[in-house]
């Protein structure tokens, strides 16, 4: 399987803080592959290095085959066209109507007529079950419904690779589920690599060929959701289990207690 995006050897730190060192990952063309780890791993920091929003400060990646080179503007912008993102709660225009959400990529990003245009954007609608809700407002429609037309919209220029951040935060299970199934839908019918990243592991587990659970700038574990629920290493149980205590810690790295408050710990 050719990989669409590979991330090699990457290392990146938001000034010199590292968050990322010498992490290798591979996303396969038409692969659904998730994200995990526990939060502030470096997770949308990930997503930004490959929308190139940032720049690995060692390492490469390639986008089919290219390096992603951000100091050339112009191939940058080229590849991004490439890519659709779904960043948290992927937040829809609130005085628009949902057709005209769905269509604003395509008003603003192609030549093509009104016509065409609308009749893009409702077969988008289609595509999550919502045609019929094209005329409301986001205000009309629920929260699980929202992120469908958001769904819709980052996938509105068939984009090759659509990067999804937390796509189920906020939702009721059921809603979660269906998001997890169109997420595996839309991917395989514009046959695009998708990227997940998630905290939710049974939505994630259900849909995803491939899962990478980052720790401490490094990944911790990875392989498919078969190979990673029979794993008994002890980080990939607790991630699993939500157990809460084991090798993930709880507490943001901080100076102990005693030293900062002037009391002794506990
Ligand atoms: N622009 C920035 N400048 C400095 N530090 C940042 C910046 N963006 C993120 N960070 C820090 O980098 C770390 C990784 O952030 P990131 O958002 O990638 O984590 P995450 O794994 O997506 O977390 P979560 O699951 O909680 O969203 C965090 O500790 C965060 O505080």
């Amino acid at each position: 399987m050719s990989d669409f995006v590979t991330v090699q050897g990457v290392t990146f730190g938001y000034g010199r803080r590292v968050i990322l060192d010498d992490v290798t990952l591979h996303f396969g063309r038409g692969q659904v592959v998730a994200i995990m780890g526990g939060s502030g791993m470096g997770k949308t920091t990930l997503l930004k290095l490959i929308g190139g929003i940032e720049t690995p400060d060692k390492g490469a990646i390639y986008i089919d085959g290219e390096l992603l080179d951000t100091s050339d503007k112009e191939k940058l912008y080229a590849q991004r066209r490439r890519m659709g993102m779904l960043f948290q709660f992927g937040a829809l225009f609130t005085d628009m109507s949902v057709l005209d959400n769905v269509a604003f990529p395509l008003r603003e990003q192609t030549h093509l007529s009104e016509e065409l245009i609308e009749r893009m954007a409702l077969m988008k609608l289609n595509a999550v079950g919502l045609r019929g809700a094209a005329d409301l407002m986001p205000s009309e429609i629920s929260g699980g419904m929202s992120r469908r037309v958001a769904l819709a919209r980052a996938t509105a220029l068939d984009p090759e690779l659509i990067m999804y951040d937390e796509p189920f935060a906020g939702l009721d299970p059921i809603s979660m589920g269906v998001t997890a199934r169109l997420i595996r839908d839309l991917s395989n019918a514009l046959n695009a690599t998708s990227i997940i990243v998630t905290h939710d592991v049974p939505e994630t587990f259900a849909i995803a060929d491939y899962v990478y659970m980052i720790s401490s700038g490094r990944i911790a574990a990875e392989g498919t959701p078969e190979e990673l629920s029979a794993s008994q290493d002890p980080y990939v149980r607790q991630f699993i289990d939500g157990a809460p205590d084991g090798p993930v810690a709880f507490h943001y790295p901080a100076e102990p207690i005693d030293r900062e408050f002037g009391v002794r710990a506990p």
